[in-house]
């Protein structure tokens, strides 16, 4: 059961309530291309007024994994979902390196966002020194390992694979380094989720521009992108939405 593509904008700490005309415009041109997912997973305090706004699926960037208490500043699934959230981001490099969060802590996070009702997207990525020592491949893996939820619905989780040196950084993998890192987490998650593991999108992140997603959608197993600086404006974003939609008619 091949999904389609999915294509997520990823904002970060950008973003104010004149964006939401960004948003619109982003929501209106990406209905040009049924056969790609597109999702944007903008500023929490955009979520309900972006959600409001539109009907592509809005997201967090980030979720707690309790259902409420004394975790100052933090924002529950229930929260996200109830705000209009139809998904959301954990374990994100940015998060995982200034707020330390562990492979168990974003297990738990993606472990009650999905039980919440909200699909997923699960960030894994190796640092510059790791890719230089060439141990890439076996330290990504073991983080997925460890971060993988016990159950998931394909149609509900996907795993985005950002190396941290290619993130704002207008650097890529090569080709051949995209292709041998999607293949081993294909196996990761065959060997996690038995035949749905097939299923799960492995989505590419790192620099992802109009100028090179044609050739990482062209890489095998990279099942979509998570798009940061590129997803801020529409005249950047909806171009790799095309270019993920071309790849599906080819
Ligand atoms: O971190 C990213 C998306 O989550 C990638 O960011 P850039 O596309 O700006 O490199």
């Amino acid at each position: 059961m091949a999904l389609k593509k999915l294509v997520a904008g990823n904002w970060k700490m950008h973003g104010m309530s004149g964006d939401i005309a960004e948003i619109e415009a982003i929501a209106r041109t990406a209905r040009d291309y049924p056969q790609v997912d597109v999702a944007l997973c903008v500023p929490a305090i955009l979520i309900e007024r972006a959600a409001r706004a539109v009907d592509l699926p809005i997201g967090g960037q980030d979720v707690h994994f309790a259902e409420q208490g004394a975790h100052t500043g933090c924002i529950s699934a229930k929260m996200l979902r109830d705000a209009g959230a139809k998904l959301t981001i954990v374990g994100h490099s940015e998060r995982r390196d200034a707020q330390r969060e562990s492979d168990e802590e974003v297990k738990a996070k993606a472990e009650a966002a999905l039980a919440c009702g909200l699909d997923v997207i699960l960030c894994i990525g190796e640092s510059l020194a790791v890719r230089e020592a060439g141990s890439a491949v076996e330290i990504v893996c073991a983080q997925l390992a460890a971060s993988l939820p016990r159950q998931a619905d394909p149609n509900r989780l996907a795993i985005a694979y950002e190396p941290i040196w290619a993130i704002g950084t207008g650097k890529i993998p090569t080709m051949a380094e995209i292709a041998e890192m999607h293949a081993a987490l294909r196996r990761q998650l065959q060997e996690a989720y038995g035949a749905d593991g097939a299923d799960v999108r492995i989505l590419y992140g790192g620099s992802v521009k109009a100028s090179n997603a044609s050739e990482i959608f062209a890489v095998p197993d990279v099942d979509g992108a998570l798009v940061g600086g590129a997803s801020l404006k529409q005249a950047d974003f909806i171009p790799i939405v095309a270019a993920a939609a071309e790849k599906v008619e080819a």
